[in-house]
């Protein structure tokens, strides 16, 4: 059995992991830990994850972290840098927080305001790479993950086949996303209480200022084979979990319809979690809620030259906690699918 212990246990993103993790057939889940919350038992603040109702949360140190085959981090990002740097090199580290995500410090340091904590092999195994090749290979016996962060998944699976395939010009994408609100975690915060945020979207982050920008240009780049820019907007929507992604890119002259939608079945084809739905039905958040599945639409609007993809992501499964499992899973050599299913929970 694989010992996994879980930091930040008591949070939207661990406790997610820890329900993927009790229907892992090759896992023991090992300590848990948080930082208000330690002392605590879990099922104060998760009741549903009731075969660990009773256990205690302790506080995040090294030292109560050693000892473990996997440390999956989601703590708030800042946090899992020197964390990680007092683990040892033989544990596997999986960074659900953002600290590991980007290759380009500049733009780290721009966008988070804070020194870059370093890159770790990116956890999106499907991402179809120029040239060839998937974002998989790089996970196979890596010792640390850093997990992507949900609008990033949404937004670059919606386009990457565009991109590797050629048929997007790279210059000109634009993406409009909705989120539920447990994308922004469970520390209490005025916006996101229930009076503000029922019967009501808003956008927020608006003007390319939003942290995921650079994370969605690094994603599309690889596909790409070269550098990509894009507008991303987020919106908030009054719904618990969910991202839908709405991705339009500006297409090469003469590209075909039928060109496409081949370039977009090719990408996901064997893919067992990203699925590019029957022509004429478009993604719904519901259908893929509680699942670690990818819903995937695109038409070519001939009339103004673009490609429109459309994604939906359960932003704590395939967003966060699926992924994290799905990277640990290839990291150790499991089937990659252990834990996780591509069946949602509609209506
Ligand atoms: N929610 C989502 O959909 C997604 C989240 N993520 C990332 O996952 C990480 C966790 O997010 P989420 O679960 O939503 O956030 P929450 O606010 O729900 O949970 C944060 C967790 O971290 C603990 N914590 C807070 N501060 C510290 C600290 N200084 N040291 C140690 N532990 C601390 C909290 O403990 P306590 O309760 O005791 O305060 C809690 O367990 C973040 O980096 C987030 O960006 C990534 C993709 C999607
Ligand atoms: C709805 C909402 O607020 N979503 C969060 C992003 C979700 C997330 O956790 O992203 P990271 O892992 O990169 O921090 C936000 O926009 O900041």
């Amino acid at each position: 059995m694989v010992r996994v212990a879980v930091a930040g246990a008591s949070g939207y993103a661990g406790a997610e992991v820890l329900r993927l993790l009790l229907g892992h057939p090759d896992v023991e889940v090992g300590a848990l830990t948080a930082a208000s919350s330690a002392g605590t038992p879990l099922g104060q603040h998760a009741p549903h994850l009731l075969p660990l109702a009773d256990r205690v949360l302790e506080p995040t140190s090294a030292e109560v972290l050693a000892g473990h085959d996997v440390v999956v981090l989601a703590l708030p990002h800042g946090s899992s840098g020197p964390l990680a740097a007092e683990l040892g090199d033989e544990v596997l580290v999986v960074d659900a927080a953002a600290d590991h995500r980007l290759a380009d410090a500049a733009a780290w340091e721009a966008f988070y305001g804070s020194p870059h904590a370093g890159t770790w092999p990116y956890a999106l195994p499907e991402l179809p790479l120029a040239g060839g090749g998937r974002q998989r290979d790089a996970l196979v016996g890596a010792r640390r993950l850093a997990v992507p962060g949900c609008y990033p998944t949404a937004c670059t699976l919606a386009l990457a086949p565009g991109m590797a395939a050629g048929l997007c010009e790279a210059d000109d994408v634009v993406v409009v996303a909705a989120s539920g609100t447990s994308g922004a975690g469970r520390a209490a915060k005025v916006t996101m209480l229930g009076a503000e945020v029922m019967g009501s979207m808003s956008p927020y982050g608006v003007g390319g200022v939003h942290r995921h920008t650079p994370e969605v240009e690094q994603g599309l780049a690889a596909a790409a084979g070269e550098p990509v820019r894009a507008s991303f907007t987020p919106t908030l929507a009054p719904m618990p979990r969910g991202i839908l992604a709405t991705a339009t890119a500006r297409t090469q002259p003469g590209t075909t319809a039928a060109q496409v939608r081949a370039a977009w079945q090719d990408a996901y084809a064997d893919e067992a979690f990203v699925h590019v739905l029957p022509e004429g039905r478009w993604p719904r958040t519901k259908d893929v809620a509680g699942s670690n599945a990818v819903h995937l639409q695109v038409a070519l609007d001939e009339r103004v030259g673009r490609v429109v993809a459309v994604a939906a992501v359960d932003n704590l499964v395939k967003g966060t906690a699926g992924a994290a499992v799905q990277g640990l899973n290839i990291a150790l050599g499991l089937p990659e699918g252990a834990g996780l299913s591509a069946v949602g929970l509609a209506p």
